[in-house]
Formats: C-alpha cells, sequence, structure tokens
C-alpha cells in the first residue's frame, strides 16, 4: 500500500489504472477508522481490481463551534489497518491542496438537505457535497461506498451522482454496531465511560420504536414521543432531532408505513451521534 498525499499524482494514477481496464473501488472516509469503515473497505476490496481509501477531515463540513479540531486523528494507525484491508493506495491530501487560496466553487444539493443534519448543522452538506465530488473527480472510482450510518448523506450524495450525471455507481452498506448496540463512529472516543452507557439509549430507543410498529402502533407522532422520552431519561442528552422520514424525499411522514426511516441526531454531552432505523421493515408485507 503506498500514501499519497499530492492530488495530480493521485489522479494520474487513477487515470492509467482506468486506461489499463482495471475496476476502481473507492471508501471516502474522514479516518480514525473502525469496523464500520473496515466493512466498507471489505465490500471494496470484494467490487474491485483498484482499492483507494481517502482520510480527509474535510473543514468545509464542520460548521463554527462544531469539532473539526477534536475529531478524532491516527494516520499511522488507519494506515496499518488500511494496508490490513488489502488498500492499494490511501489518499491523505492536505487541507491547502484541497481547498487553496482563492478556491471558490461549491456543490449544493437543494431539497432532501433542509431537513435533518442539513436543518441542525446548516452548510454541512455543502461541505460533504463539495469534497465528494472533488474526491470522485480526482480518483474517478467505478464504485463508492458509503455507509447508512449517515442516511441523509448517503441519499444526499446519490441525488448529487444523479443530478450531474456523475460516472459512479454508489453504494450504501448497513450500520455496524457495537456488541451492546451503539452504532460505531470515530466520536464514539470522545464519549466518557459514563457518556457511552448514556450513549446507548439511541439504540433503546430504536428497539421500543421498532417494538411498537410490530405491535401494530401507525401513528409517527406517538412513536416519536416514545422515542424522546426513552432518550430524555438520560442526564447529558440533548435532542437535535427525532424525525420518521420517507426514506427517498426525506420528507416526515404521520403515519409509519413501509418506506418509513427513523432519524435521530442526539447530543450526549458535546458529541453529537446519529443513527437511523428503516421502520418500514417491522410492517409485514400485505
Ligand atoms: N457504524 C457504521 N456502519 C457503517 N458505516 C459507517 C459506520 N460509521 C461510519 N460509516 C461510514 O463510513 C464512512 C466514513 O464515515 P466517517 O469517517 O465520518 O466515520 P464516522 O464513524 O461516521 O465518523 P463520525 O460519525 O464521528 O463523523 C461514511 O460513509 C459513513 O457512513
Ligand atoms: C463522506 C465524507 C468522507 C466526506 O467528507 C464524510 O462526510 C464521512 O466520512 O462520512
Ligand atoms: N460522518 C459524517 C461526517 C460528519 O459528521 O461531519
Amino acid at each position: 500500500m503506498e500514501i499519497i498525499t499530492d492530488i495530480a499524482q493521485m489522479q494520474q494514477l487513477c487515470l492509467t489504472s482506468r486506461q489499463q481496464g482495471l475496476r476502481i473501488a473507492f471508501v471516502p472516509t474522514m479516518g480514525y477508522l473502525h469496523e464500520g469503515h473496515l466493512s466498507l473497505l471489505r465490500a471494496a476490496r470484494a467490487t474491485g481490481d483498484i482499492l483507494v481509501l481517502s482520510i480527509f477531515v474535510n473543514p468545509a463540513q464542520f460548521g463554527a463551534g462544531e469539532d473539526f479540531d477534536s475529531y478524532p486523528r491516527d494516520l499511522s494507525r488507519d494506515a496499518e489497518l488500511a494496508r490490513a484491508s488489502g488498500t492499494n493506495w490511501l489518499f491523505a491530501p492536505p487541507v491547502g491542496a484541497m481547498y487553496p487560496q482563492g478556491y471558490g466553487t461549491w456543490v449544493n444539493v437543494e431539497g432532501i438537505t433542509s431537513t435533518l443534519c442539513g436543518a441542525s448543522r446548516p452548510g454541512h452538506f455543502q461541505g460533504v457535497t463539495t469534497v465528494v465530488c472533488k474526491l470522485i473527480n480526482i480518483v474517478q472510482p467505478h464504485v463508492a461506498f458509503f455507509g447508512r450510518k449517515d442516511f441523509q448523506q448517503l441519499a444526499v450524495i446519490r441525488r448529487m451522482s444523479t443530478d450531474l450525471n456523475l460516472p459512479v455507481e454508489v453504494r450504501g452498506l448497513p450500520i455496524v454496531r457495537e456488541a451492546d448496540g451503539l452504532a460505531m463512529s470515530s466520536r464514539n472516543v470522545n464519549l466518557s465511560p459514563a457518556q457511552r452507557q448514556q450513549a446507548l439509549a439511541l439504540y433503546a430507543a430504536i428497539r421500543a420504536a421498532s417494538s411498537m410498529v410490530r405491535g401494530g402502533e401507525r401513528d409517527s407522532l406517538r412513536v416519536i414521543q416514545a422515542v424522546r422520552k426513552r432518550i430524555e431519561q438520560e442526564p447529558e442528552a440533548a435532542i437535535d432531532y427525532v424525525q420518521i422520514c420517507h426514506e427517498q424525499t426525506l420528507a416526515d411522514c404521520d403515519v409509519v408505513h413501509r418506506h418509513a426511516v427513523l432519524l435521530l441526531a442526539v447530543r450526549i454531552g458535546a458529541t453529537r451521534l446519529i443513527d437511523n432505523h428503516h421502520l418500514g421493515e417491522e410492517i409485514p408485507e400485505s
């Protein structure tokens, strides 16, 4: 495995591979790798001839006062994990090369970015779509892998890819959880032991919502109230949002139906966690 920091070199290597008829599979991340990232790398390894992993903590997707500075970073540990996962090229460009002096182009997806994380983190998705578009232009992958933990991000990237006719297949993979149910996230490392315990409320609330729907509840408001109540039991929990949305449009659903997804963003102390569950799965086919 080679670590590439130069954008032009990365682009040239990928262009040459494409010209040789090799299939490029790409996993974009912000690093501090965990089993969720490794599941993407495994799927990508099985799909492509060349596996490219990017690690770039993208300042453009962090708002003022957000955790850009405290976002966990460990490139040498990540490089070991990437190597063991069969990565060919680890692309880690410097911030100044991605956003040089005079940088002035932004990619903005409208509509589905106005809700959920788009509403609670203004500007966040403009940063995400801009950097993902740039990374795709550099790496020129045939296929790119994203996790469904960032459910709205995946929907926004699919929208961008369709709208801008990007020549890449976007694949979404399931959420990987810790043994006790907490969705894996690089930010989990910033939780104190007491906060780590409180963070289990997200999955407990998801399970409670699932069992309500399995039991026949179809009123979104009642499910949302139950989720909020469970999370609010935790002393350091502050809810950003709890919503039930259509899996494609992300419009709020009054009724839980087969396309309904429960999405949550909750701060535990200073750490913001997201999670989601496809509630529609709990409804039997009629
Ligand atoms: N638990 C998980 N299961 C599946 N995919 C995941 C999981 N966590 C992250 N991913 C995916 O990995 C990719 C890179 O995400 P990122 O580097 O932001 O990691 P992260 O753990 O989500 O970090 P954080 O939530 O702290 O920003 C994204 O496509 C994301 O959806
Ligand atoms: C897609 C991404 C790598 C863009 O910075 C980031 O938002 C992430 O890690 O989910
Ligand atoms: N996984 C999404 C990156 C972020 O929270 O900024």
